[in-house]
């Protein structure tokens, strides 16, 4: 077996900038399929943890999104207002700690049965990013607050209650685009016999 750690050597680290995200340049010595050694540098988006989740009603065949402003999105000349599966960064957290809090903060559902799916780096050639992918089974009744986010952090968010068919249309109309939403919904679809009520 290659031992892949034999194949890289960091040669150094120059930190570019250090706001919310820190950025950083890389030289790395990398050595190739072919046994040579060639000098790369590469720079690179210290991006903490995170995680999102489906929250899916069986008997009612709804799933809960949640729509926010998104800077990157508008700047790229899509809606800036998008719709997604409630997600957070972990914050230090367990994976499952911190989607039971962002859930709560962000859609006002207390989580009864949280299910570990998955997890994806959401863009592996420049960010460090790993997003842990989760799904629960919810109730109505199990809806205590409005959610909405944070005051403080100015988190403006509004909850969208879909059917599971209208928001997997809404992928191919182009009204979802966001990727880890894409997939959740998605993995609903490949799994909705053994999650319908
Ligand atoms: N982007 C950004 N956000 C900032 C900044 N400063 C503060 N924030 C605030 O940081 C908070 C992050 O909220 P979370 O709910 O914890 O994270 P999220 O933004 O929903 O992150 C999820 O979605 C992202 C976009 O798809 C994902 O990138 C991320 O992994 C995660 O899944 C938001 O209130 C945001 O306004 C900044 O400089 N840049
Ligand atoms: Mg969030």
């Amino acid at each position: 077996m290659t031992d892949d750690g034999a194949r890289v050597k960091i040669v150094s680290e120059k930190t570019l900038s250090d706001g919310w995200t820190r950025l950083s340049n890389y030289e790395l010595d990398y050595m190739d399929r072919n046994g040579e050694t060639h000098r790369l540098h590469r720079e690179i988006y210290h991006r903490t943890p995170a995680a999102c989740i489906l929250l899916h009603d069986p008997k009612r065949g709804m799933v809960v999104l949640v729509k926010q402003f998104r800077l990157p999105a508008y700047l790229s000349g899509e809606p800036g207002w998008m719709i997604e599966v409630p997600a957070g960064l972990l914050d230090e957290d367990h994976p499952e700690d911190a989607i039971r809090r962002e859930a709560m903060e962000e859609t006002g559902y207390r989580l009864r049965e949280v299910r570990h799916l998955f997890k994806a780096l959401t863009s592996p050639g420049s960010v460090t990013e790993l997003v842990h992918f989760f799904y629960a089974p919810i109730d109505l009744a199990d809806r205590i607050n409005g959610g909405g986010g944070l005051a403080e952090e100015h988190e403006d968010i509004e909850v969208v209650e879909l059917p599971l068919d209208e928001a997997v249309a809404m992928i191919e109309s182009g009204e979802i685009c966001d990727a880890k939403t894409i997939m959740l919904l998605q993995w609903a679809v490949i799994n909705r016999t053994a999650i319908s009520g």
